[in-house]
C-alpha cells in the first residue's frame, strides 16, 4: 500500500508515546521465564512483540490478554517446545536473537525462523559464543542465519563475543544465563555498539528478581591502556531464578523520534507524554540531536516538550549507541540547512534492511545531495517531491513520511509501520499530520 499525506492542519498538541518495543519484548520473555504470575501493563502489541508472545507461548508460558494488562503465568525456567515445526518470528530481530539462547533452556529442540529479511540477519557470533556454554545450534541453510535449530542443554561457563555486530547477542546470553546449570561469565570484546540496550536488559532483569549480576571493565593486555575502545566488558551471572512481578512498560524514545521530528521540521510545539527523564533507553539521544539542530527541548519527569521554528541546521553526530535513530536523523538532515555527518552506524547495515544503503538510495530519488560511507553518510539539506519505497523497513516508512510536511511524497510498501508502531497514523493525526494508506 502507498502511505501519503491526506491533510495537514495546526501541527502540534499533546500525545502519548507508544510503549517501548525493547522493554515489551523483554517483559514478556522474562515473565515467561519467571516463577509465578506477572501482570504486564501498557505492553506494545506490534508485529514484532507479537512474535515474542508467540514463541513464549510455544515454549510453555500461559499468556492471556486481560482488561488493562497482559497476564503471564511463568514457567520457572522449565521450557518445553509444543510446536512441531519452525516457530515463525516474522520480522523481529530482537525476538530471534533473545530467544536463541532462551530456547536452549527447553527440554526439546526448537527451530526459530522468520521472513526473508529476518533470514538475512547475522547469527554466527551468537552461535559461536553459545558453544563453550554447552549450547549446540545449527543454521539449517548452512549460512549462519535463520532458520536456526537449537538443541537442549545449557551448561553455562565462560565465553566471549565481539560487541560490534549486535548488542542483542549480549542481551540474549545475559537473559538466559541465570537459568543455565552453573551461571555464565561473559566477556564482550570491543567495540561494544548499541550498549544502552544491554543496560535496558540488565535494568529489567533486576525488576524480575535477578540480583547476582556483576559487570566490570577489564583492560585488554595487548592494548594501549589509554585507549578507551580496548576495554573489555565482563558480566558475571550466577545461577538463580526469575521472580514474577507487576511491570509497566515505559514509552518508546525511538518511536517518539518521529513525533518530535515532525515538530522540529514543521515548526510549532508539542508535548509527548510517557517519556521518562531517567529512562535507560539510548534513543533518548534524539533530544540532544534535536536541540543541536535548533529545536528547544524541555524535559519533564515523564514528558518531553519541543518547540521549533522549523529552521534546522546541520550537525555532526555519532549514532553508535542509537542506531534506530539513523533514518529519523537522515530525514532531519535532508530537511536542514548545511551538511550533516552521521558516523558510527556500520551495524545499521545488518538490520531489517541495509539502512545506510536504503536510506541513501531513497533520499537520492528525492534529489538529495549525499555521500555514503561504510559507517554512515553525509547529507546536504534539500529534497524535492517524489515516490520512495520502504523496502519493507518500518523505520524508513515512518521517517520518510515526515518529508510530506514540505513536499508531495508517496511511500510504497508504506503499511509496514505495524512492526513497531501500529498506531502511527492515529498518533500523527493527533498532532495535525494526517496520513493515509491507499
Ligand atoms: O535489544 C534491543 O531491543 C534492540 C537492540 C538494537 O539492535 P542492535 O543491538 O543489533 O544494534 C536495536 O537496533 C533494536 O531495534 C532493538
Ligand atoms: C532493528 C530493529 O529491530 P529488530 O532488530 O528487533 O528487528 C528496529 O526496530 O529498528
Amino acid at each position: 500500500m502507498i502511505l501519503k499525506v491526506k491533510n495537514i492542519s495546526n501541527i502540534g498538541g499533546e500525545v502519548k508515546a507508544p510503549p517501548s518495543k525493547s522493554y515489551s519484548h523483554r517483559a514478556v520473555i522474562l515473565a515467561s521465564l519467571a516463577k509465578g504470575t506477572s501482570k504486564l501493563y501498557d505492553m506494545l502489541f506490534s508485529e514484532d512483540t507479537l512474535a515474542s508472545i508467540r514463541v513464549c507461548k510455544a515454549l510453555g508460558a500461559q499468556i492471556n490478554k486481560k482488561d488493562g494488562y497482559l497476564e503471564v503465568i511463568g514457567t520457572n525456567g522449565r521450557l518445553h517446545n509444543s510446536c512441531d515445526g519452525p516457530i515463525d518470528l516474522a520480522n523481529s530481530g530482537t525476538t530471534l536473537r533473545l530467544m536463541t539462547s532462551v530456547s536452549a533452556l527447553s527440554d526439546n529442540e526448537v527451530i526459530l525462523t522468520g521472513d526473508e529479511s529476518l533470514k538475512t540477519r547475522p547469527m554466527g557470533l551468537l552461535m559461536d559464543a553459545l558453544k563453550p556454554l554447552g549450547v549446540e545450534t545449527e543454521s539449517l541453510n548452512g549460512d549462519d542465519k535463520a532458520p536456526i535449530l537449537i538443541k537442549p542443554g545449557y551448561l553455562g561457563g565462560e565465553t566471549n563475543i565481539m560487541g560490534n555486530v549486535s548488542s542483542q547477542f549480549i542481551s540474549s546470553i545475559l537473559i538466559s544465563a541465570p537459568l543455565s546449570k552453573c551461571g555464565v561469565n561473559l566477556y564482550v570484546l570491543p567495540e561494544f555498539k548499541s550498549k544502552p540496550y544491554v543496560y535496558m536488559t540488565w535494568d529489567i532483569m533486576r525488576k524480575f528478581g535477578i540480583r547476582s549480576v556483576k559487570a566490570y571493565y577489564l583492560k585488554h593486555d595487548s592494548c594501549n591502556q589509554e585507549h578507551q575502545s580496548c576495554r573489555i566488558d565482563e558480566f558475571k551471572i550466577k545461577k538463580q531464578e526469575y521472580i514474577a512481578c507487576d511491570y509497566t512498560v515505559e514509552g518508546d524514545y525511538s518511536s517518539a523520534s518521529y513525533l518530535l521530528a515532525l515538530i522540529a521540521i514543521n515548526g510549532g510545539s508539542a508535548r509527548v507524554k510517557n517519556l521518562f527523564r531517567t529512562s535507560k533507553q539510548g534513543d533518548k539521544f534524539i533530544l540532544d540531536i534535536l536541540q543541536r539542530m535548533g529545536a528547544t527541548i524541555v524535559r519533564g519527569d515523564d514528558y518531553v516538550e519541543i518547540t521549533s521554528k522549523g529552521n534546522l541546521k546541520a550537525i555532526d553526530v555519532d549514532l553508535s549507541n542509537a542506531p534506530d535513530l539513523l533514518i529519523t536523523v537522515a530525514v532531519l538532515a535532508a530537511m536542514a540547512e548545511g551538511t550533516t555527518n552521521i558516523t558510527g552506524v556500520a551495524h545499521a547495515r545488518v538490520k531489517e534492511t541495509d539502512r545506510i544503503d536504503t536510506t541513501c538510495r531513497e533520499l537520492e530519488k528525492l534529489g538529495c545531495c549525499l555521500e555514503e560511507h561504510e559507517d554512515g553518510m553525509s547529507i546536504t539539506g534539500g529534497v524535492s517531491s517524489g515516490v520512495v519505497d520502504s523496502h519493507g523497513d518500518h523505520r524508513l516508512a515512518m521517517a520518510f513520511s515526515l518529508i510530506g510536511l514540505k513536499h508531495d511524497i508517496k511511500i510504497t510498501n508504506g503499511e509496514i509501520f505495524d512492526v513497531s508502531f501500529p498506531d502511527f497514523i492515529e498518533t500523527m493525526a493527533k498532532l495535525g499530520f494526517e496520513l493515509e494508506l491507499v
